[in-house]
């Protein structure tokens, strides 16, 4: 799944350039390129702020209206603070984690969608979304930056991207490697005399730490070198 082709942002009629840059520095960080803007146009300012992150500015599409922006998209997240607004919104807030967790990295087409920094998004534009995301904050004072508010979500997006992606697909531990960990384990505890049934008993517990450690390969071959040290070791001294 490439992310580039399936995650757009869409800020709907930013005033204030700086946001407009900052925001796209951070789709720069997380691998984003298709912003779109409602009605406002980048200027230098903007460009200046996104570092860089400036292609994204020189290629950002300008709508007129919402709906134009929104069309072809699978998913429709509008983001909120929702509290201080509460009652206008029709549809239950979602973290996003748990947005990212469970839809947003599906390979369907998501739009995530960001209000004005004075009013954010209008009821009208609340309810073409399918989906509204809440960032939490301090309850008395939870309203973001606009930029802050698209880095810490787009933040959430990387984090599993590359947890999935990443690393799982390329440097994870292989299962064959894991097995040769886990019986190199064993054989050590062996010679340090545990009994069978405690052997049994620690196994299962070091598969599942180990297990949910997701080590890499690198890692495994450190791990193993380490291991091979204190079992030669061990076995000099049983032959001494
Ligand atoms: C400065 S805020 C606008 C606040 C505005 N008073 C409102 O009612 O939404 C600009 C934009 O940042 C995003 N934002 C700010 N705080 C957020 C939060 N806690 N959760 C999700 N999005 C947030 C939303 O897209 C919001 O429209």
């Amino acid at each position: 799944m490439d992310i580039k082709n399936l995650i757009s942002v869409i800020l709907v009629e930013p005033k204030y350039q700086g946001n407009i840059g900052a925001v796209a520095r951070s789709m720069a960080n997380s691998g984003l390129t298709d912003l779109r803007i409602i009605k406002t146009i980048p200027d230098e300012e903007a460009m200046h702020r996104a570092m860089h992150g400036d292609y994204i500015l020189k290629n950002a599409k300008i709508y007129n209206t919402f709906e134009e922006a929104i069309k072809g998209f699978d998913i429709i997240a509008g983001t909120s603070d929702v509290s201080k607004s509460g009652n206008k919104f029709r549809r239950v807030p979602v973290s996003p984690e748990y947005f990212w967790d469970n839809y947003g990295l599906n390979g369907q087409k998501v739009a995530l969608v960001f209000g004005r920094e004075d009013n954010g998004l209008h009821n009208s534009e609340l309810d073409k979304c399918n989906f509204f995301i809440k960032i939490i904050g301090n309850p008395e004072y939870p309203v973001y930056n606009l930029s802050h508010a698209v880095a810490i979500i787009l933040y959430e997006m990387i984090v599993r991207y590359y947890k999935t992606n990443v690393i799982e697909a390329k440097d994870v531990i292989t299962s064959e490697n894991l097995n040769v960990l886990m019986s190199r384990i064993e054989y050590l505890l062996t010679l340090v005399d545990y009994k069978d049934f405690q052997i049994n008993i620690l196994m299962t517990m070091l598969n599942k730490i180990i297990g949910r450690a997701q080590i890499t390969e690198s890692e495994f071959y450190k791990i193993m070198g380490i291991l091979r040290q204190i079992i030669n070791r061990l076995e000099n001294k049983t032959h001494e």
